[in-house]
């Protein structure tokens, strides 16, 4: 992967972590947000609720009303609803939010003094006192009443809003897993289509295309890779192929090459690898540490060829195709190659001098000197 590439998607995994985090976090804090409205809504200990005091406190001093209605015969009961009525409405948040609390609050704290004295208040008298009251007490009840429903409808708005940023979160770590996903899939394609052409090409730099063998890149690359080892290399060549090209045509000549590397690949079979080193000349190469081995492959090699009697047209010396071995065998080991080449060369040009139709075997020593 080159330094751009590695980092546009180093870019884009950064972008797409922070993202998927982001949402994340905004979707856990609208999914948390609902709880303290719910929390406001039922509290017991703040204005939403203090309808409820208000209620009691009312009911309290209806209870009273109806003592002095009835002649206060129990007057201790009339003062102890008077005093509950007084202390469930002596609340902070009425007094700050309904005017008419304190003054209804000192209108009852006059009445309860009253009451300690004799004469008992009059019916018309604690009507009259205590009607406005409870005209506040139903003031307040009604505006907290008012207050919980608007907060009911305040919630229910939250949280159709909450829901919506929940939703729009949602679909967005959607719609950025798809795109992310998208660009990943592409990215991949990419990468596996450029390691594909790298392929395609270094077969192609490594191949001979009319043969499908390989070519002299590919044995210099083998040779490379099995340093240390023992190698024996054949090289071959065909005699007369100018002439076969001649009588037959330029096509019959490519069949024949075709024809002569699947059987030379054959004949050698097992470990050997062929590599056509261009024109009418083929190499061999395969594990090897005896003479006596190679000089097998090299007459087992020229006997297959023999037994199959391809015609040759224009041979000069037999009318069937012939080639000229030369062989060697080294250990791979730094520019030991170039001595075995030029070993099995100094062979194959011997055969050719000698008539050709042969094979000949040649120590890389003997090469070098
Ligand atoms: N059909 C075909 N011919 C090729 C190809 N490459 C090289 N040739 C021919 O192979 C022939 C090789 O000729 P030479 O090097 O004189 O070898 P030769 O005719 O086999 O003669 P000796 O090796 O001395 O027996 C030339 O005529 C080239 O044109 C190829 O890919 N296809």
């Amino acid at each position: 992967m080159n330094l751009s590439r590695w980092k546009g998607s180093v870019g884009w995994f950064w972008l797409s972590l922070m993202s998927f985090t982001l949402l994340v976090m905004l979707l856990i804090y609208e999914t948390r947000w609902v709880s303290p409205e719910i929390d406001r809504y039922f509290s017991q200990s703040n204005n939403l609720t203090g309808q409820q005091l208000a209620t009691r406190s009312r009911e309290f001093l209806h209870e009273a009303l109806a003592a002095f209605q009835e002649g206060a015969s129990d007057e201790g009961t009339a003062a102890m609803n008077l005093e509950m009525a007084y202390s469930f409405m002596d609340i902070g948040v009425y007094r700050e939010t309904y005017p008419c609390t304190d003054s209804s609050l000192n209108q009852l704290d006059r009445f309860m003094q009253r009451t300690a004295e004799s004469p008992l208040p009059s019916s018309d008298d604690a009507s009259r006192a205590l009607l406005p009251i409870l005209q506040c007490l139903t003031a307040i009840e009604m505006g907290q009443l008012s207050r919980r429903s608007q907060a009911a409808s305040d919630f229910a708005d939250d949280t159709r809003r909450h829901q919506f940023w929940v939703m729009v979160g949602s679909v967005l770590i959607y719609l950025l897993g798809l795109v992310f996903w998208l660009l990943h899939e592409r990215q991949r394609r990419v990468a596996e289509q450029a390691t594909r052409e790298s392929l395609e090409w270094m077969k192609k730099a490594l191949h001979d295309p009319l043969t499908g063998v390989g070519n002299r890149s590919a044995l210099h690359e083998r040779v490379e890779t099995h340093q240390g080892d023992w190698l024996g290399m054949i090289l071959v060549d065909i005699d007369y192929f100018k002439q076969y090209n001649d009588t037959l045509g330029h096509p019959e000549g490519d069949q024949l090459l075709r024809h002569l590397a699947s059987l030379i690949d054959a004949a050698l079979k097992g470990e050997a690898i062929l590599y056509r080193m261009g024109g009418d000349e083929f190499a061999a190469l395969f594990p090897c540490d005896s003479e006596t081995e190679l000089r097998s492959r090299c007459s087992e090699l020229l006997a297959r060829v023999h037994s199959q009697a391809i015609p040759h047209p224009g041979h000069l010396e037999r009318d069937i195709v012939t080639l000229s071995i030369g062989g060697t065998y080294f250990r791979a080991a730094g520019d030991t190659f170039a001595a075995a080449y030029a070993a099995a060369d100094q062979a194959l040009y011997a055969v050719k001098a000698r008539g050709r139709d042969g094979w000949q075997v040649q120590s890389c020593m003997e090469a070098v000197q």
